[in-house]
């Protein structure tokens, strides 16, 4: 077992993702059974006692791999020699919005985390950012971090893809297990593309497999807008599937995904697919050695093309906006 903890930094600890967040994280399930943590709470300072509560059961859990919490409001200490960063303290969308009609609500949030990322993180530092609307604030957060590599900058469309796999399973009665190359494409909203054309089940593409008007009509409109249909079933964002997509996506960062696979992250974009470089935008990836690769050279038919080309499209807009707004 490596004897220093590895310093992982929650923003929203007090937050319903943060609760279904915590435990996995200390249990080991974010890195690896054998790697120990050490937990830094941020909130807001009247959400401070809250997130200390969370501490008290975290302790009573005598979880082995959990080697301290520290629990602050200042985003200078919570960052201070973070390896792991996963911002998700953000408001969360009500019924009827859309996720970027929280740019000006959450945008300000992030720029002065990435800014205490950028001058107290350790040099490995990785973030992933949950909160809304996530793709942007990443950039956000990445734009006040010039010292901090662009590759450790990421948004979560893990959530996606695993609602996008379970979908199709569903359809197919087959075990997800037996899903590969799944791929989200572009924003986390209602614009994204899951895209059945790179799948695969049973070594067979999955748009083959299914009819083209469940495709269109169910499947897509179905995984894109399942976030919405939560909010309408709980009266509250998702919540444990969030913080189980997170823990996916780390672990997946940390440990590489499985050869002959892919999974869906949102990335800082290097051009590929006609995505214009700086964007943070879901790509299929792969990841080797600590790092992300976009999984390069998939055919792109009109079909695929066209969403793709919308979902960016509006990644330009939310980009335009936090310009407008003096956030970049
Ligand atoms: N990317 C994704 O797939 C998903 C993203 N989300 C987003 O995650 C975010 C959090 O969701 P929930 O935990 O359900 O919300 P919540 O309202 O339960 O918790 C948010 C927490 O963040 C804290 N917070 C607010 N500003 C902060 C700051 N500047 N620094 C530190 N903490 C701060 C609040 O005090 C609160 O405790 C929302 O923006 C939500 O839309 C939710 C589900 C999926
Ligand atoms: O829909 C929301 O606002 C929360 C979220 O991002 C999701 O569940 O995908």
């Amino acid at each position: 077992m490596p004897e220093t903890p590895v310093k992982v930094t929650v923003t929203g600890a007090a937050g319903q993702i943060g609760y279904a967040l915590l435990f996995r994280i200390a249990s080991g399930q974010l890195l690896g059974s054998d790697i120990p943590v050490e937990l830094r709470l941020l909130e807001i300072p009247q959400a401070v006692k809250a997130a200390e509560g969370t501490a008290m059961e975290l302790d009573d859990c005598a979880f082995p791999l959990l080697r301290g919490i520290e629990i602050t409001d200042d985003p200078n200490v919570a960052f201070d020699g973070a390896n792991v960063a996963l911002l998700v303290g953000a408001l969360p969308r009500k019924a009827g919005m859309e996720r970027k009609d929280l740019l000006e609500a959450n945008g300000g949030i992030f720029g002065p985390q990435g800014k205490a990322i950028n001058d107290h993180a350790a040099d490995d530092v990785r973030v992933l950012v949950v909160g809304n609307p996530a793709n942007t604030n990443a950039l956000i957060a990445r734009s006040h971090a010039p010292d901090v590599p662009a590759s450790r900058f990421t948004a979560m469309t893990r959530l996606d893809h695993n609602r996008a796999l379970s979908q199709l399973a569903k359809k197919l009665d087959v075990p997800v297990t037996d899903i590969k190359k799944m791929t989200i494409w572009g924003n986390h909203s209602s614009t994204q593309y899951p895209d059945l054309f790179h799948a695969e089940v049973g070594g067979k593409i999955a748009a083959e497999l299914v009819d083209e008007t469940w495709l269109r009509e169910t499947f897509i409109p179905t995984v894109a807008q399942r976030g919405a249909a939560i909010i309408q079933a709980r009266g509250a964002s998702s919540a444990a599937s969030a913080a189980n997509a997170a823990i996916d996506h780390v672990y997946d960062w940390y440990n590489g995904t499985a050869a002959g696979d892919w999974t869906s992250a949102a990335i800082v974009s290097d051009g590929s697919y006609g995505v214009p470089e700086g964007l943070v935008s879901s790509f299929p990836v792969t990841s080797r050695g600590g790092d992300w690769e976009i999984v390069q050279g998939l055919e792109i038919d009109a079909f695929s093309r066209e969403r793709i080309d919308a979902s960016v499209q509006e990644l330009i807009e939310e980009r335009e906006a936090v310009r407008a707004l003096g956030l970049i």
